[in-house]
């Protein structure tokens, strides 16, 4: 298969690619960061009663006009304990912050202007004002409003709004489950002693950060040896345990160990596309099997992790419902670059300000993709279109932001 433009590859592997069915419910405690199933209507009115804004005097304002002649306490009005009676003219009720305003009353006076001159008399010394400090019955929302609509990403603000209307569960969408396996024999797991000519697996430790902070419930099914039989037994357990999306690092390229493209073509498996013309992670592979979508990631760090962020972050943000956002940014270059050849390079960088508006990208020095060090002090790719012509420092480029 030829190099295929990352433009081409992308739009075949987001075909279809739409918000999985399913949902659950979940303590409030866990919904942090979910998508609501449907709307969520409001089962309560808040506040359910006029409520004091400030810490003061309920009154009629009337009778705290410019005259300011002393009014009687008759009692108090506090948050969770409301004053049980109603207030006449030259009447006041001590109140708090929260607290139910008495029938009655039509105005708060603060504490700061009004003389307590004994228990049972207070001086206002400032005129009150016609429902100065009340927040009326229902000013936040009332039973049956709408307080968020169905497909809203639950943000912490979002959480304290579904308490307040009166939800201690909710119904949020399926997140898409995703498998992710690393492949070959010279991995090990970190804290696991290291043999000879073995490293310690990273990669999926890398990517499965990424897609669980994507929405995705993820699954690491730890390390295949460059075995045909190993790796397709996790295929078919990614099948039975309904996988939407297997995600297979290394074996990708063309090696005699090189096996993920074999296994899947083994099972019948129609490839998407082979081959994505960028630099890292030109052997990106993708497929499905069945209604299970499969993404074979290269096994170089950075490639891994680069072509996870083009490709793998999309994929499973659409299947959890959120809406694409557009990934690239606008900067200036940070040093000169030179021409670029048939692929489009993402180029680990760091973003810088100036007094300028616009943010500074500068390439670190060495791009191997091997580099994991280099890789996780990057803030950001920078995009080098295919064939870019040479650029200056200063001149126009985009980035994508990397987390
Ligand atoms: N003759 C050619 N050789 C290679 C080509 C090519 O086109 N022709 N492509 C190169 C490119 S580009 C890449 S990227 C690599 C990727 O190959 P694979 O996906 O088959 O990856 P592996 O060979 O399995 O591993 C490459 C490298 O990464 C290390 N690795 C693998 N998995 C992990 C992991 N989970 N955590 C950390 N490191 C991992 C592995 O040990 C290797 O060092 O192929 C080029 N070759
Ligand atoms: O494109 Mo590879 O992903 O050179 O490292």
């Amino acid at each position: 298969m030829s190099l295929l433009s990352v433009d081409a590859a992308f739009a075949l592997l987001m075909e279809g690619a739409a918000a999985i069915e399913g949902t659950e419910s979940l303590a409030l405690h866990d919904a942090h960061g979910r998508i609501l199933a449907a709307d969520l209507v409001a089962l309560r009115t808040q506040p359910a009663f006029a409520a004091s804004a400030m810490d003061g005097y309920a009154l009629r304002a009337a009778d705290a006009d410019a005259t300011l002649v002393p009014l009687s306490v008759i009692g108090e009005s506090a948050a969770g304990r409301a004053f049980n009676g109603s207030l006449g003219p030259g009447e006041a009720v001590r109140i708090f912050t929260g607290a139910p305003v008495p029938a009655g009353a039509d105005a708060i006076l603060i504490q700061e202007n009004a003389d307590r001159l004994s228990p049972d008399k207070v001086l206002p010394l400032e005129p009150a004002v016609t429902g100065r400090h009340i927040r009326k019955a229902g000013a936040d929302f009332s039973a049956g409003d709408v307080l968020l609509e169905g497909s809203t990403r639950l943000t912490a603000g979002a959480v304290a709004l579904a308490a307040s209307g009166g939800y201690p569960r909710v119904t949020v969408r399926r997140r898409p489950r995703v498998a992710i396996l690393a492949t070959g024999d010279e991995l090990v797991l970190p804290g696991e002693s290291v043999g000879p000519s073995q490293i310690v697996a990273s990669n999926s430790y890398g990517v499965t950060a990424m897609v669980a902070a994507t929405g995705a419930e993820a699954l690491d099914y730890g390390i295949a040896h460059d075995d045909a039989e190993e790796i397709g037994g996790f295929l078919d357990r990614a099948r039975a345990e309904n996988v939407d999306i297997f995600v297979t690092i290394g074996g990708a390229s063309v090696g005699d160990h090189d096996l993920v493209g074999q296994v899947f073509a083994s099972r019948g498996v129609a490839l998407d596309f082979w081959k994505v013309a960028m630099r890292p992670g030109k052997p990106l592979m993708a497929g499905r099997f069945g209604p299970m979508r499969l993404v074979g990631l290269p096994g170089n760090p950075a490639s891994s992790m680069v072509a996870a962020t083009l490709f793998l972050k999309p994929l499973v943000a659409a299947l959890a419902g959120f809406p694409r956002i557009p990934i690239y940014r606008d900067a200036v270059l940070g040093a000169d670059m030179p021409e670029n050849d048939l692929r489009a390079d993402f180029i680990r960088a760091r973003l810088g300000h100036s007094h300028a508006v616009t943010p500074i990208v500068t390439p670190f020095g060495r791009q191997d993709s091997s580099l994991l060090s280099i890789y996780a002090h990057a803030d950001v790719l920078l995009l080098r279109e295919p064939f870019a012509p040479a650029a200056k420092a200063g001149d126009p480029c985009r980035y994508i932001v990397l987390d």
